[in-house]
């Protein structure tokens, strides 16, 4: 048995793909008119035209998942340590698998080490790779990475994959989730570069900068090459830039078009912030998040920004 805390798009499609591949899933909303609205009409609005399938259990009591062995986080990042300081202690025992792409700002751990500092004493696990909620859901073919350090690794890998959903395995949980949580900076600058009319070749050319600056600051943190090379970093990377279904990459739009950006979960803003104090830490250089964490906090106009990025002194590829 399977449970899932949090009930946006996200969780929502794992629980829809897992319970229709046959998995009994259990899944968490905090919010009850959330709650009474799904059990009553057995749909998420966050993941339109999505019918939920009867193995799909809904609860607004995380003390339920106590019956199952497996808890999958689904929330964003910067809620993760808030909602393991409150979670009950046996949900602490679990297998647990964060499927939340960011760095958390206070504390600059990605989710592998805000679990563990929570106390979580079963498997840690990391879910990423590039797939949208909504093609998850509707059992469009998707691959991802399972990373975790632990024995468990392998039955987590057959627990969590199904016959749309193919997961492939990792042992190298720092690398799987900083290309989820730096792919998010990397796709609103992208949606900047798009917003304001810079065109494709700009575009390409951010994003193979982005790369290697993700790939920088990755290793000097412990991260394997291969694994910003697989699907949880250039994957999802290629994905989130490149689609207008990213929130991240949406935001970015608006930004450089200079128009008012949808409401949304959007992981790279915060992340930004985050990976730039890192890489100032580490005497890394990110040019390209550094500029997204000054564009988030008005600190810099667009033009300035793109004069700025332009003008750095000329240097070997
Ligand atoms: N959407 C996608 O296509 C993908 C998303 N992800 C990642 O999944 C994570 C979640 O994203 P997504 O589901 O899309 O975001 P949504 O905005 O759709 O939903 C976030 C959900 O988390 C819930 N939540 C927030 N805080 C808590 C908490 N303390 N306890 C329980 N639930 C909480 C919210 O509840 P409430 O509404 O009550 O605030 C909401 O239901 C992100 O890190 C994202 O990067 C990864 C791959 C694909
Ligand atoms: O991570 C994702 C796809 O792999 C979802 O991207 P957004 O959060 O930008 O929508």
């Amino acid at each position: 048995m399977i449970g899932i805390a949090g009930a946006g798009a996200f969780g929502t499609a794992l629980a829809v793909a897992l319970a229709h591949d046959g998995r009994e899933v259990w899944l968490y909303a905090r919010d009850p008119a959330q709650l009474q609205e799904m059990q009553h009409r057995r749909i998420n609005p966050k993941l339109p035209g999505i019918t939920l399938p009867q193995k799909l259990h809904l609860t607004g009591n995380l003390a339920d998942l106590a019956i199952t062995e497996t808890v999958l986080l689904a929330m964003p990042m910067q809620a993760m340590r808030a909602f393991l300081a409150s979670a009950p202690p046996d949900l602490l025992q679990k297998d647990l698998v964060a499927c939340s792409k960011g760095i958390d700002l206070t504390t600059l751990q990605g989710p592998g080490s805000v679990m563990a500092a929570a106390g979580a004493t079963g498997a840690r696990a990391m879910l990423t790779g590039p797939s949208f909620a909504s093609d998850i859901a509707r059992g469009l073919p998707t691959a991802l990475t399972l990373a975790c350090a632990c024995p468990r690794l392998e039955a987590l890998q057959h627990l969590l994959s199904t016959a749309t959903l193919r997961l492939y395995r990792s042992e190298d949980v720092i690398g799987a989730e900083l290309g989820g949580a730096l792919k998010n900076v990397i796709a609103i600058a992208a949606g900047i570069v798009i917003g304001a009319g810079f065109g494709d070749s700009a575009r390409a050319a951010l994003i193979t900068r982005g790369y290697a600056e993700m790939s920088r600051l990755a290793s000097s943190l412990g991260a394997k090459p291969e694994t910003l090379a697989g699907l949880s970093g250039l994957g999802d990377l290629i994905l989130t830039c490149t689609s207008g279904q990213s929130r991240n990459f949406t935001h970015g739009l608006a930004l450089g078009a200079g128009t008012p950006a949808p409401e949304a979960t959007v992981e790279g803003l915060a992340t930004a912030r985050a990976a730039t104090r890192l890489a100032r830490e580490r005497g890394i250089d990110m040019p390209v998040t550094s500029m997204v964490a000054r564009l988030a906090e008005n600190d810099i106009t667009l033009g300035e920004a793109v004069r700025e990025l332009m003008s750095r002194p000329l240097k070997q590829e």
